[in-house]
């Protein structure tokens, strides 16, 4: 009986078991892989030599027969329990919670670390009764404002992910029923007055759940997360969790190892309100001067305010954003940084791109989309594609006009109002456009207008909408992004996945994901200002989307149609990225992931859609 091929088996704590097969094996399901790890135990006299500190090493004793195949297979490592445990925090998380890019940052990533063998738990709010999410029956009781208030915790475990939803009154019953809009305030534009209490109970909610959840949702991982963990706190909303963290829970010996990462995916909204409401926070006056901020508005109130991002940003281990070139304009100077460069600079900032969810938005399986396709079919099903888009919208349908969509949040950031001025300089050209969005009502009365204007080009639908975003990424022949600033953007994101060549105005993540007559078009960049539209900005729209439409049915257009679908568009890249700031914390336990599928197929998933 000879030899002893390495095989290296390590479990940890709880008996949280994920497994990897380093070298060559690329087999996809899971479970296959255990069912082959058991047998390959069992035949070849596995035998557990040692445990310490948690980790079991076990050795595998090949039979003589076999040398050299045993050999071979037994070149991997089965990794068991490995990674971190992560935690997302935010408001919004799709497909649950929505009302743009943040939730879709909530929905995508977690599943792909959880699919690097990490535990991962999302929390963000109930908003809503959520068909698949039960009651944990667990109940904490927090201190927000001057108040005691219940809280209760729902849960589901989907694609890996266990999706923790904080329940309380200032969620669900002020957002019952209406998720994707009335999330922040009643109309857009217009936020809840007791916005602060919402979220630091959200904070304080976050805090607790790792603790106290006991959550056993697949074979792998079972019991709380524990204290071990890393935070990762999404914008304003969540800047609180770092201050309770360190002033709260720290002192008391809890969470000794952990750290807390905060992410900004749009520092245009920074939670500014008035200097006396920190007393509201129940953080101790040591933190006051990292709220602390002056600016010449005056709103909330004029004058000296506390700034929920600059604390945020602060108190954090360490600050990322959702691009590598919105991390340099953020530092670059006041407007793009708005106000917080120089607080930027001294931290400083990690730019990580965005990925999209790739099982969502897939031409080959869209539930939306009348005619499925890929790379490979993508030249004859467009043409049938679009015919639908166009029929659904009421527009001629011809598969011979280029279409144009825009599909975005109608805020000053996505530059719909500078879209809507360059219009009039395109529209005499062979094409049709199809506007989607919600927000700023009279952004929306712009919108509804274009139908009146140009009855057989044009349309302008103000409503959230999924089923028509999924029609219009799919069925148009370019996507328009003429955005102010843009931290990442996952539109051009989507449209490229659907061969759908996109239009971009030059800044944050457009640069980063959009290659100049590769896989688009570059716009250059507009002017910030948002109280009025730059004309020149307007002729950059007109200008570029007529060289674009000038591609139309060209070899060049098809090479980049292309070159846009050849691209690994999926969390797959950015989850190692992130992967590598996390692990930098040094969180206690924290060990690297492995290159792996999403585990849904091996978890106690429950089945029904929100
Ligand atoms: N009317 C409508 N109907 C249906 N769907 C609609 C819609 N309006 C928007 N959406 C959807 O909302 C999402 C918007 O994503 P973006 O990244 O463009 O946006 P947003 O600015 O909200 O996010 C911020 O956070 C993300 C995530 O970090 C950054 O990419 C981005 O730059 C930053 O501004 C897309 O999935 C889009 O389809
Ligand atoms: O996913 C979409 C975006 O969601 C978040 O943005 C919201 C923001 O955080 C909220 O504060 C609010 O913004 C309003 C702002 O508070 C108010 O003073 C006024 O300026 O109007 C704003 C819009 O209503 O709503 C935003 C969503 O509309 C998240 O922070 C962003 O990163 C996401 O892009």
């Amino acid at each position: 009986m000879a030899t002893v091929a390495a095989s290296s088996f390590v479990s940890r704590r709880n008996s949280h078991v994920n497994h990897h097969y380093a070298g060559s094996d690329t087999t996809k399901a899971l479970q296959m892989k255990i069912e082959l790890m058991k047998q390959d135990m069992t035949q070849n006299g596995l035998r557990l030599l040692h445990k310490k500190d948690h980790e079991f090493h076990i050795k595998t004793i090949t039979k003589a027969t076999n040398k050299q195949a045993s050999r071979k297979k037994f070149t991997r490592d089965i990794v068991c329990a490995i990674g971190m445990n992560i935690i997302f925090v935010g408001t919004e998380v799709s497909p649950w919670s929505k009302t743009g890019g943040l939730g879709d940052v909530l929905g995508g990533l977690p599943p792909a670390m959880a699919a690097n063998g990490h535990r991962v738990m999302t929390i963000a709010p109930r908003y809503d009764q959520y068909k698949d999410a039960w009651d944990t029956d667990v109940v904490v009781e927090l201190k927000v404002g001057d108040k005691l208030e219940k809280v209760h915790f729902f849960h589901c475990y989907k694609r890996g992910v266990d999706r923790v939803f904080v329940d309380h009154p200032l969620f669900l019953e002020k957002v019952w029923g209406k998720t994707k809009s009335k999330i922040y305030g009643p109309i857009a534009g217009e936020d809840y007055q007791d916005n602060q209490l919402r979220f630091s109970l959200l904070c304080q909610a976050a805090l607790e759940a790792p603790r106290i959840l006991n959550l056993n949702s697949n074979e792998y991982f079972s019991g709380p997360f524990g204290e071990d963990v890393v935070f990762i706190a999404n914008d304003w909303h969540t800047a609180l969790l770092a201050c309770y963290l360190k002033t709260i829970y720290k002192p008391k010996g809890m969470y000794k190892t952990a750290k807390v990462v905060f992410c900004i995916h749009n520092i245009a909204y920074q939670g500014r309100f008035a200097f006396t409401d920190f007393a509201l926070l129940n953080l101790p006056d040591v933190l006051k001067s990292s709220f602390d901020f002056i600016d010449g508005y005056d709103k909330p109130v004029k004058g000296r305010k506390i700034n929920w991002m600059k604390a945020g940003i602060l108190e954090s281990d360490r600050v990322l954003t959702v691009s590598p070139y919105y991390a340099e304009e953020l530092v670059s100077g006041e407007d793009k940084g708005v106000e917080l460069d120089s607080i930027l600079r001294k931290t400083g900032i990690t730019g990580i791109v965005n990925g999209m969810d790739v099982q969502e938005w897939n031409p080959l399986t869209d539930k939306y989309t009348s005619v499925k396709f890929d790379a490979s079919t993508v030249t004859d099903a467009k043409p049938l594609v679009k015919e639908s888009l166009q029929a659904e919208v009421g527009l001629p349908v011809d598969k011979n006009i280029p279409v144009i969509g825009f599909i975005g949040r109608l805020e000053e950031q996505k530059g719909s109002d500078i879209l809507v001025e360059a219009i009039p300089q395109f529209i005499g050209e062979n094409v049709q456009i199809i506007v989607l969005g919600t927000g700023k009502k009279p952004m929306e009365k712009q919108l509804e207008q274009l139908e009146i204007l140009y009855p057989d080009k044009a349309r302008g639908v103000a409503k959230f909408n999924v089923p028509l975003a999924h029609m219009i990424i799919a069925g148009a022949d370019f996507i328009l992004v003429p955005s102010r600033f843009e931290p990442c953007g996952l539109i051009q994101l989507h449209a490229m996945r659907y061969g759908t060549v996109p239009i971009v105005a030059s800044t944050g993540g457009l640069v980063d994901t959009v290659k100049e007559g590769y896989t688009g078009f570059q716009m250059g960049s507009f002017n910030v200002e948002c109280e009025a539209v730059d004309p020149a900005d307007v002729t950059a729209v007109a200008k570029t989307v007529k060289s674009a439409l000038a591609t139309y049915d060209t070899p060049a257009l098809a090479e980049m149609i292309q070159n846009c679908m050849a691209q690994d568009l999926s969390w797959k890249g950015p989850a190692k990225r992130w992967e590598e700031v996390l692990l930098s914390l040094e969180v206690a336990g924290s060990k690297p992931g492995i290159e792996g599928e999403e585990i849904a197929p091996l978890a106690k998933e429950n089945i029904a859609t929100p």
